[in-house]
């Protein structure tokens, strides 16, 4: 067989298992592509593939193709999916890992010395802690208060602002500032941040691509060279790009159009790390004409009713039309998604453990169950009471404020993947995350606990005040909506109506998210029968 026949039977072969949307996205091979790819709908098989069939059709070189995925872990996953359709030397890596590499060939070139490290997140924690207590006058902070101010420090950074602008941003977006400082402080403790770093000469991940995006400004044939093995460049979670990120993309991309994104503008849940589906919507006006808009709609993951229940989460929304898609579902409906009711925190966490254990007894393996939880609080406490109750549990906690920070330092964007857990038997342990670190994953059970107001959406007094069409009740409700979409075959939303045994606590509310879909499918099958 002549090798050009067997390369298109290779080419072939790669694109079956594809349904017609996937298999079209994946063969426009050059100009701007954007898929809109709901939970579920195969957006990762659909730019693997892509990848795949353009390098194996030889259309792509491998070596000048660039994949940008979310975490580490994801680009190694695609890095292996690739090699097992025969196709190796795609450069896949987020976004930070590809940058601080280039960082250090550039500094190189350009100086013969070696860049500055990037500072281990410790390490980092305690510069910030320096500059606080020398522009504060106080030096005795805790550890989460310094992440507070990290994550301010990142924010200016991620979103471009520059010290002039600060005051003025933070006034008219209402943003608050941690430990109540005023914008003046804030900007007193960056500088001294700054020269903190210098004097150990490290810098952040943030540091590392405004760099390099000063770099391509300033050393165009530089820029050019490094171009060159990023002909091909796809961004997938392309709805989680900040401003920064989307910078350094401009200057990867230069004149260059041969780019690829993928991402569902409901699955945005990073916002307080900056990042904005603006880019994602926004694609056309920007890289236009495009050669490709596909929207992927059909949940290959989730049951029916839960398909079902998480559109009539989104629809509840004052910007669904606009914003999100609808999915749909070629599965049997499968159980309801059930609201279950407990009198306080304790009765709930014991009641979930339970529930656990009658499915585990129907044969349903323990590495087929996740508690998804809003804090990572809760996800502690519920680890606890499921080994009390002898189940065996896999912690995942995302290091928030790392979930950026992390995507070079090998922690997996920042989710703390406890290590498999010692009692663990032969079917696994259950998993217990945060909502965060769940995104990208499903598992056939799914529990959501905590499903009352102030826990979902999530809110410290303020947020309970504030109208629907706040942005910050918007990124709860996508919170909620991958919560629910990690579901494989069964979703169940729990709540308790106390904090503590015996009434004791302030009554809560279910979560207004929950009352409106759950009002919302009742309805629907009011209207059916
Ligand atoms: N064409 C298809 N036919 C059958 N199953 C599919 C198809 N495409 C995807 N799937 C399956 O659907 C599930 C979801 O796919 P994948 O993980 O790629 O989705 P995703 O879009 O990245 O999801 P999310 O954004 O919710 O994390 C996987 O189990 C995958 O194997």
């Amino acid at each position: 067989m002549s090798s050009s026949a067997s390369s298109a039977e290779q080419a072939e072969r790669i694109l079956a298992g594809l349904d017609e949307n996937q298999a079209c996205a994946a063969q426009v091979l050059s100009g701007p592509v954007r898929i809109i790819a709901g939970a579920g709908s195969g957006k990762t098989r659909t730019i693997t593939r892509r990848i795949a069939y353009a390098c194996a059709s030889g259309a792509w070189n491998p070596d000048a193709t660039l994949a940008v995925t979310y975490t580490n872990k994801a680009a190694a996953e695609m890095k292996l999916r690739l090699a097992r359709m025969g196709v190796h030397d795609v450069h896949a890596s987020t976004f930070h890992s590809a940058a601080y590499s280039q960082l250090r060939r550039a500094w190189r070139i350009l100086s013969h010395f070696e860049s500055p490290e990037i500072a281990d997140p410790r390490d980092l924690a305690l510069h910030a802690h320096a500059a606080m207590a020398h522009t504060l006058q106080l030096s005795d902070y805790t550890d989460s208060e310094v992440r507070d101010v990290l994550q301010e420090l990142s924010w200016m950074k991620v979103n471009l602002l520059g010290y002039e602008d600060y005051e003025r941003i933070v006034g008219s977006l209402g943003h608050e500032l941690p430990l109540d400082l005023e914008p003046r402080q804030m900007l007193d403790v960056a500088r001294a941040f700054e020269t903190e770093k210098r004097r150990h000469n490290v810098i952040d991940f943030d540091d590392c691509l405004l760099l390099l995006a000063h770099l391509y400004e300033n050393y165009e044939d530089l820029a050019e060279d490094f171009r060159q093995f990023m002909r091909h460049i796809t961004i997938d979670e392309y709805q989680d790009v900040s401003p920064l990120q989307h910078l350094v993309l401009t200057r990867w991309l230069g004149k260059n159009r041969d780019i690829c994104v993928v991402g569902d503008p409901a699955q945005t849940i990073y916002s307080y790390a900056g990042a904005t589906s603006y880019y994602l919507l926004n694609f056309a006006e920007e890289f236009g004409p495009v050669s490709h808009d596909v929207q992927l709609n059909t949940d290959y993951r989730s049951s029916g009713n839960i398909v079902e229940y998480a559109n009539a989460v989104l629809a509840g929304s004052p910007v669904a039309s606009s914003a999100y898609i609808t999915l749909t579902s070629p599965h049997d409906a499968g159980p309801r998604v059930h609201l279950a009711k407990f009198a306080s925190d304790g009765e709930e966490m014991r009641g979930i453990a339970s529930r656990i254990l009658w499915h585990h007894a129907r044969g349903t393996a323990l590495r087929d169950v996740a508690i998804l939880t809003r804090t990572r609080m809760r996800a502690r406490d519920l680890a606890r009471a499921c080994r009390e109750a002898g189940l065996a549990v896999n912690l995942r906690l995302d290091g928030e404020n790392e979930v950026l920070r992390g995507a070079v330092s090998g922690s997996d964007g920042g989710v703390d993947v406890g290590a498999p857990s010692e009692e663990a038997g032969q079917d696994g342990a259950i998993t217990i995350s945060t909502i965060h670190a769940a995104k990208g994953l499903e598992w056939p059970l799914v529990f959501i606990p905590d499903c009352h107001e102030g826990n979902i959406p999530f809110s410290m007094e303020q947020m309970m005040t504030r109208s629907d069409e706040d942005e910050d009740i918007e990124e709860e409700r996508r919170i909620f909506y991958v919560a629910v979409t990690r579901g494989i075959q069964q979703v169940y939303l729990c709540v308790a109506q106390y904090p503590f045994e015996g009434g004791r606590g302030v009554q809560r509310t279910v979560s207004r998210f929950v009352r409106q879909a759950s009002n919302a499918v009742r309805r629907a099958h009011r209207g059916k029968s």
